[in-house]
Protein backbone atom coordinates (compact mmCIF):
# COMPACT_ATOMS: atom_id res chain seq x y z
CA UNK A 1 0.00 0.00 0.00
CA UNK A 2 1.99 2.95 -1.06
CA UNK A 3 0.90 6.07 -3.38
CA UNK A 4 2.99 8.71 -5.54
CA UNK A 5 2.74 11.56 -3.51
CA UNK A 6 2.10 15.06 -5.60
CA UNK A 7 4.92 17.44 -4.43
CA UNK A 8 4.46 19.71 -1.21
CA UNK A 9 3.53 19.32 2.38
CA UNK A 10 0.52 17.34 3.16
CA UNK A 11 -0.94 19.62 5.06
CA UNK A 12 -0.54 23.69 5.46
CA UNK A 13 -2.29 26.06 7.83
CA UNK A 14 -2.12 29.62 7.88
CA UNK A 15 -3.78 31.91 10.66
CA UNK A 16 -6.14 28.88 10.92
CA UNK A 17 -8.71 29.79 13.49
CA UNK A 18 -12.39 28.55 14.56
CA UNK A 19 -14.88 30.33 17.12
CA UNK A 20 -18.48 28.73 18.61
CA UNK A 21 -20.48 30.51 19.86
CA UNK A 22 -23.20 29.26 22.13
CA UNK A 23 -25.82 30.76 24.50
CA UNK A 24 -24.24 34.17 23.39
CA UNK A 25 -20.50 33.29 25.05
CA UNK A 26 -17.60 32.88 21.69
CA UNK A 27 -14.99 30.01 22.14
CA UNK A 28 -12.11 30.67 20.51
CA UNK A 29 -11.89 26.80 20.19
CA UNK A 30 -8.56 27.21 17.73
CA UNK A 31 -6.62 30.64 17.60
CA UNK A 32 -4.54 30.98 14.48
CA UNK A 33 -2.74 27.76 13.88
CA UNK A 34 0.04 27.65 11.65
CA UNK A 35 1.46 24.55 10.32
CA UNK A 36 3.08 22.59 7.78
CA UNK A 37 3.55 18.89 7.98
CA UNK A 38 5.32 16.69 5.50
CA UNK A 39 4.32 14.03 3.25
CA UNK A 40 4.65 11.09 5.02
CA UNK A 41 4.78 12.37 8.78
CA UNK A 42 3.82 10.30 11.84
CA UNK A 43 2.49 13.96 13.80
CA UNK A 44 0.29 13.50 17.20
CA UNK A 45 -1.68 16.35 18.88
CA UNK A 46 -1.11 16.44 21.90
CA UNK A 47 -3.08 18.52 24.66
CA UNK A 48 -5.64 18.37 27.34
CA UNK A 49 -9.47 18.34 26.92
CA UNK A 50 -10.73 21.15 25.05
CA UNK A 51 -7.40 22.27 23.62
CA UNK A 52 -8.75 22.01 20.37
CA UNK A 53 -7.86 19.11 18.90
CA UNK A 54 -10.67 17.42 17.26
CA UNK A 55 -11.61 20.80 16.19
CA UNK A 56 -8.51 21.35 14.30
CA UNK A 57 -8.95 17.86 12.62
CA UNK A 58 -12.47 18.61 12.03
CA UNK A 59 -11.28 21.61 9.83
CA UNK A 60 -8.66 19.48 8.52
CA UNK A 61 -11.32 16.81 7.19
CA UNK A 62 -14.06 19.30 6.10
CA UNK A 63 -16.36 18.97 8.41
CA UNK A 64 -16.77 22.17 9.77
CA UNK A 65 -15.08 25.49 7.85
CA UNK A 66 -13.01 27.74 9.34
CA UNK A 67 -14.36 30.79 10.91
CA UNK A 68 -10.96 32.18 9.29
CA UNK A 69 -7.68 31.57 8.00
CA UNK A 70 -6.69 28.90 5.82
CA UNK A 71 -5.67 25.08 5.33
CA UNK A 72 -4.97 22.67 2.84
CA UNK A 73 -4.66 19.23 3.05
CA UNK A 74 -2.90 17.14 0.22
CA UNK A 75 -2.68 20.18 -1.97
CA UNK A 76 -6.50 21.10 -1.64
CA UNK A 77 -7.96 24.13 0.07
CA UNK A 78 -10.20 22.23 2.86
CA UNK A 79 -13.20 25.05 1.75
CA UNK A 80 -12.49 25.40 -2.24
CA UNK A 81 -11.34 22.06 -2.53
CA UNK A 82 -13.62 20.02 -0.02
CA UNK A 83 -14.10 17.42 -2.48
CA UNK A 84 -10.97 16.85 -3.48
CA UNK A 85 -9.54 16.72 0.73
CA UNK A 86 -12.45 13.98 0.56
CA UNK A 87 -11.47 12.08 -1.84
CA UNK A 88 -7.45 12.54 -0.38
CA UNK A 89 -8.07 11.41 3.63
CA UNK A 90 -9.00 8.93 5.81
CA UNK A 91 -10.36 9.99 8.95
CA UNK A 92 -11.36 8.01 12.31
CA UNK A 93 -13.40 10.01 14.01
CA UNK A 94 -13.96 9.30 18.28
CA UNK A 95 -17.24 7.42 17.95
CA UNK A 96 -16.97 4.17 16.41
CA UNK A 97 -17.87 4.57 12.60
CA UNK A 98 -19.23 0.45 12.48
CA UNK A 99 -21.40 -0.19 14.70
CA UNK A 100 -24.04 -2.61 12.71
CA UNK A 101 -25.32 -6.19 12.46
CA UNK A 102 -23.37 -6.14 9.26
CA UNK A 103 -20.21 -8.75 9.52
CA UNK A 104 -16.63 -6.54 10.08
CA UNK A 105 -15.89 -7.39 6.46
CA UNK A 106 -19.08 -6.53 4.69
CA UNK A 107 -18.72 -3.03 6.27
CA UNK A 108 -15.28 -2.88 4.94
CA UNK A 109 -17.24 -3.60 1.40
CA UNK A 110 -19.87 -1.07 1.93
CA UNK A 111 -17.14 1.30 2.65
CA UNK A 112 -15.36 0.84 -0.49
CA UNK A 113 -18.47 1.46 -2.10
CA UNK A 114 -19.38 4.30 -0.61
CA UNK A 115 -15.82 5.53 -1.78
CA UNK A 116 -16.97 4.33 -5.77
CA UNK A 117 -15.34 1.14 -6.09
CA UNK A 118 -16.95 -1.48 -7.94
CA UNK A 119 -17.96 -4.43 -5.90
CA UNK A 120 -15.04 -6.80 -6.75
CA UNK A 121 -12.63 -4.04 -6.28
CA UNK A 122 -14.36 -3.21 -2.96
CA UNK A 123 -14.57 -7.01 -2.23
CA UNK A 124 -10.62 -7.22 -3.11
CA UNK A 125 -9.99 -4.04 -1.25
CA UNK A 126 -11.44 -5.50 2.14
CA UNK A 127 -9.38 -8.86 1.40
CA UNK A 128 -6.23 -6.85 1.43
CA UNK A 129 -7.24 -4.50 4.40
CA UNK A 130 -8.17 -8.01 6.20
CA UNK A 131 -4.91 -9.15 5.82
CA UNK A 132 -2.90 -6.11 6.27
CA UNK A 133 -4.70 -5.45 9.39
CA UNK A 134 -4.45 -9.30 11.00
CA UNK A 135 -8.66 -8.28 11.25
CA UNK A 136 -8.98 -12.31 10.35
CA UNK A 137 -10.71 -12.97 13.57
CA UNK A 138 -12.93 -10.05 13.08
CA UNK A 139 -13.49 -9.63 9.72
CA UNK A 140 -16.25 -12.34 9.57
CA UNK A 141 -18.61 -11.82 13.00
CA UNK A 142 -20.84 -9.11 13.78
CA UNK A 143 -20.18 -5.62 14.39
CA UNK A 144 -21.90 -5.14 17.20
CA UNK A 145 -20.32 -8.51 18.94
CA UNK A 146 -16.55 -7.08 18.80
CA UNK A 147 -14.71 -6.20 21.90
CA UNK A 148 -13.60 -2.03 22.03
CA UNK A 149 -10.39 -2.98 20.42
CA UNK A 150 -11.34 -5.09 17.59
CA UNK A 151 -13.63 -2.27 16.64
CA UNK A 152 -11.16 0.56 16.85
CA UNK A 153 -8.97 -1.91 14.23
CA UNK A 154 -12.09 -2.17 11.95
CA UNK A 155 -12.82 1.51 12.07
CA UNK A 156 -9.25 2.07 11.06
CA UNK A 157 -9.69 -0.16 8.33
CA UNK A 158 -12.50 1.73 7.40
CA UNK A 159 -10.42 4.84 7.33
CA UNK A 160 -8.02 2.85 4.84
CA UNK A 161 -10.38 1.63 2.40
CA UNK A 162 -9.60 4.16 -0.81
CA UNK A 163 -5.92 4.30 -0.17
CA UNK A 164 -5.76 7.84 1.80
CA UNK A 165 -2.99 9.57 1.57
CA UNK A 166 -3.24 11.67 4.55
CA UNK A 167 -4.88 9.68 7.51
CA UNK A 168 -6.70 11.39 10.18
CA UNK A 169 -7.46 9.43 13.85
CA UNK A 170 -9.20 11.03 16.02
CA UNK A 171 -7.88 10.04 19.96
CA UNK A 172 -7.80 6.73 18.67
CA UNK A 173 -6.86 4.70 21.66
CA UNK A 174 -9.19 6.21 24.08
CA UNK A 175 -11.31 3.60 26.04
CA UNK A 176 -9.19 1.06 25.25
CA UNK A 177 -7.29 -1.17 27.91
CA UNK A 178 -3.12 -0.55 28.41
CA UNK A 179 -2.75 -3.92 26.21
CA UNK A 180 -5.15 -3.11 23.67
CA UNK A 181 -3.85 0.68 23.16
CA UNK A 182 -0.29 -0.78 22.85
CA UNK A 183 -1.75 -3.46 20.01
CA UNK A 184 -3.04 -0.30 18.45
CA UNK A 185 -0.32 1.60 18.69
CA UNK A 186 1.72 -0.80 17.06
CA UNK A 187 -0.90 -1.18 14.20
CA UNK A 188 -0.39 2.59 13.37
CA UNK A 189 3.18 2.26 13.57
CA UNK A 190 3.28 -0.30 11.23
CA UNK A 191 0.76 1.06 8.68
CA UNK A 192 2.54 4.14 8.85
CA UNK A 193 6.14 2.55 7.72
CA UNK A 194 4.34 0.17 5.44
CA UNK A 195 2.02 3.03 3.45
CA UNK A 196 3.83 6.01 3.50
CA UNK A 197 0.79 7.76 4.02
CA UNK A 198 1.15 11.23 6.30
CA UNK A 199 -0.40 10.15 9.64
CA UNK A 200 -1.86 12.60 12.04
CA UNK A 201 -3.28 11.52 15.33
CA UNK A 202 -4.90 13.65 18.64
CA UNK A 203 -4.11 11.82 22.04
CA UNK A 204 -4.26 12.93 25.69
CA UNK A 205 -2.25 9.94 26.38
CA UNK A 206 1.58 11.41 27.10
CA UNK A 207 2.93 7.84 26.28
CA UNK A 208 1.14 7.38 22.89
CA UNK A 209 2.55 10.77 21.71
CA UNK A 210 6.20 10.02 22.92
CA UNK A 211 5.92 6.10 21.88
CA UNK A 212 4.20 7.27 18.47
CA UNK A 213 5.08 10.12 16.53
CA UNK A 214 7.55 11.91 15.19
CA UNK A 215 6.34 14.98 15.89
CA UNK A 216 4.32 16.00 18.61
CA UNK A 217 2.46 19.66 18.12
CA UNK A 218 1.55 20.16 21.86
CA UNK A 219 -1.24 22.74 21.79
CA UNK A 220 -3.33 24.31 24.58
CA UNK A 221 -6.20 26.82 24.44
CA UNK A 222 -6.15 26.40 21.00
CA UNK A 223 -2.75 27.43 20.33
CA UNK A 224 0.45 25.44 19.37
CA UNK A 225 2.56 25.83 22.13
CA UNK A 226 5.54 23.44 21.12
CA UNK A 227 5.99 21.88 17.81
CA UNK A 228 8.82 19.17 17.75
CA UNK A 229 10.19 15.57 17.93
CA UNK A 230 9.48 13.86 21.89
CA UNK A 231 12.56 13.19 22.31
CA UNK A 232 14.05 16.86 21.48
CA UNK A 233 10.92 18.56 23.94
CA UNK A 234 12.19 16.71 26.96
CA UNK A 235 16.12 17.28 26.36
CA UNK A 236 15.52 21.18 25.91
CA UNK A 237 13.92 20.99 29.41
CA UNK A 238 16.62 18.80 31.07
CA UNK A 239 16.68 16.10 34.21
CA UNK A 240 15.01 16.49 37.43
CA UNK A 241 17.75 15.87 40.59
CA UNK A 242 15.03 16.22 43.59
CA UNK A 243 16.52 16.46 46.64
CA UNK A 244 15.29 16.30 50.24
CA UNK A 245 16.79 17.86 53.63
CA UNK A 246 16.00 17.66 57.29
CA UNK A 247 14.82 21.02 57.49
CA UNK A 248 14.03 24.22 55.23
CA UNK A 249 16.91 25.55 56.26
CA UNK A 250 19.34 23.26 54.86
CA UNK A 251 17.39 23.18 51.71
CA UNK A 252 17.43 26.54 51.32
CA UNK A 253 21.47 26.77 52.06
CA UNK A 254 21.98 24.00 49.45
CA UNK A 255 19.64 25.96 47.07
CA UNK A 256 22.31 28.61 47.28
CA UNK A 257 25.13 25.99 46.67
CA UNK A 258 23.20 24.44 43.77
CA UNK A 259 22.71 27.67 41.78
CA UNK A 260 26.30 27.84 40.91
CA UNK A 261 25.46 24.58 38.71
CA UNK A 262 25.86 25.92 35.45
CA UNK A 263 22.96 25.71 32.96
CA UNK A 264 20.89 24.71 35.80
CA UNK A 265 17.47 26.22 37.35
CA UNK A 266 16.85 25.41 41.27
CA UNK A 267 13.74 25.86 43.07
CA UNK A 268 12.92 25.37 46.60
CA UNK A 269 9.96 24.00 48.33
CA UNK A 270 10.04 23.73 51.88
CA UNK A 271 12.51 21.02 52.35
CA UNK A 272 12.53 20.23 49.21
CA UNK A 273 15.14 22.06 46.13
CA UNK A 274 14.77 20.45 42.71
CA UNK A 275 17.59 21.29 40.17
CA UNK A 276 16.59 20.85 36.45
CA UNK A 277 19.96 20.42 34.89
CA UNK A 278 20.90 18.51 31.38
CA UNK A 279 22.16 15.30 32.15
CA UNK A 280 21.41 15.31 35.79
CA UNK A 281 21.63 11.32 36.14
CA UNK A 282 25.77 12.19 35.31
CA UNK A 283 25.79 15.34 37.48
CA UNK A 284 24.39 13.77 40.32
CA UNK A 285 27.72 12.44 42.28
CA UNK A 286 28.84 15.50 42.00
CA UNK A 287 26.08 17.43 43.46
CA UNK A 288 26.46 14.96 46.33
CA UNK A 289 29.51 15.54 46.55
CA UNK A 290 29.38 19.33 46.85
CA UNK A 291 26.69 19.49 49.44
CA UNK A 292 27.94 16.56 51.51
CA UNK A 293 31.28 19.09 52.06
CA UNK A 294 29.13 22.17 52.83
CA UNK A 295 27.77 20.42 55.57
CA UNK A 296 24.31 19.87 53.98
CA UNK A 297 23.79 16.01 52.81
CA UNK A 298 20.63 15.51 51.63
CA UNK A 299 18.37 13.15 53.01
CA UNK A 300 17.00 11.73 49.64
CA UNK A 301 17.53 11.72 46.35
CA UNK A 302 15.57 11.15 43.22
CA UNK A 303 16.85 11.90 39.47
CA UNK A 304 13.79 11.83 37.15
CA UNK A 305 14.33 11.66 33.20
CA UNK A 306 11.74 14.58 31.89
CA UNK A 307 8.41 13.85 30.57
CA UNK A 308 5.95 15.18 28.13
CA UNK A 309 4.28 15.89 30.88
CA UNK A 310 7.32 18.17 32.48
CA UNK A 311 7.64 19.60 28.82
CA UNK A 312 3.97 20.55 29.53
CA UNK A 313 3.94 22.09 32.85
CA UNK A 314 6.89 23.86 32.06
CA UNK A 315 5.48 25.77 29.12
CA UNK A 316 2.10 26.22 30.82
CA UNK A 317 2.51 25.93 34.36
CA UNK A 318 -0.53 22.98 34.87
CA UNK A 319 -0.01 19.42 34.37
CA UNK A 320 -1.35 17.57 31.44
CA UNK A 321 -2.07 14.39 33.62
CA UNK A 322 -4.11 16.76 35.68
CA UNK A 323 -6.04 18.39 33.27
CA UNK A 324 -7.27 14.98 31.74
CA UNK A 325 -10.42 13.44 32.57
CA UNK A 326 -9.95 10.34 31.08
CA UNK A 327 -11.04 8.00 33.99
CA UNK A 328 -8.40 5.79 32.36
CA UNK A 329 -5.36 8.07 31.99
CA UNK A 330 -1.96 6.62 30.75
CA UNK A 331 0.20 5.24 33.35
CA UNK A 332 3.88 6.24 33.59
CA UNK A 333 4.97 7.34 30.28
CA UNK A 334 8.02 5.43 29.26
CA UNK A 335 9.87 7.76 31.52
CA UNK A 336 12.75 5.93 33.48
CA UNK A 337 12.87 7.07 37.03
CA UNK A 338 15.94 5.96 39.52
CA UNK A 339 15.49 6.75 42.85
CA UNK A 340 17.99 6.22 45.99
CA UNK A 341 17.77 7.14 49.77
CA UNK A 342 20.78 8.29 51.26
CA UNK A 343 21.45 7.84 54.74
CA UNK A 344 21.02 10.80 56.58
N1 LIG B 1 -19.87 22.45 18.42
C1 LIG B 1 -19.36 23.16 19.41
N2 LIG B 1 -20.06 24.16 19.99
C2 LIG B 1 -19.56 24.90 20.99
N3 LIG B 1 -18.32 24.73 21.50
C3 LIG B 1 -17.56 23.76 20.97
C4 LIG B 1 -18.04 22.93 19.91
N4 LIG B 1 -17.06 22.04 19.59
C5 LIG B 1 -16.03 22.30 20.42
N5 LIG B 1 -16.33 23.34 21.24
C6 LIG B 1 -15.44 23.94 22.27
O1 LIG B 1 -14.20 24.22 21.65
C7 LIG B 1 -13.13 23.94 22.54
C8 LIG B 1 -12.18 22.94 21.89
O2 LIG B 1 -12.83 21.69 21.79
P1 LIG B 1 -12.17 20.41 21.08
O3 LIG B 1 -13.20 19.33 21.05
O4 LIG B 1 -11.57 20.82 19.81
O5 LIG B 1 -11.01 20.06 22.11
P2 LIG B 1 -10.11 18.75 22.20
O6 LIG B 1 -8.72 19.23 22.39
O7 LIG B 1 -10.34 17.86 21.04
O8 LIG B 1 -10.63 18.07 23.52
P3 LIG B 1 -10.84 16.51 23.91
O9 LIG B 1 -9.47 15.98 24.19
O10 LIG B 1 -11.67 16.60 25.13
O11 LIG B 1 -11.52 15.84 22.76
C9 LIG B 1 -13.76 23.44 23.83
O12 LIG B 1 -13.88 24.53 24.71
C10 LIG B 1 -15.13 22.95 23.37
O13 LIG B 1 -16.06 23.05 24.42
Amino acid sequence: MTHNHPHGPAIVTRGLTRHFTSRKQTVEAVSGLDLEIGQGELVAFLGPNGAGKSTTLRMLTTLIPPTSGTASVAGHDVVSGQREVRRAIGFVGQGNGAGHRQLGRDELISQGRAHGLSRADARRRAAELVADLELEAVADRKVSTLSGGQRRRLDIAMGLVHLPRVLFLDEPSTGLDPQNRANLQELIRRLHAESGSTVVLTTHYLEEADALAGRVVVVDHGRVIADDSAARLKSGLGDLVRLGFGTASDAARAATRLSRVPESRVDVSAESVDLRVKDGSTLVGEVLADLAADGVPPTRVEVARPTLDDVFLDLTGRSLRETQQSPSSAPADGSTEIESEVAA
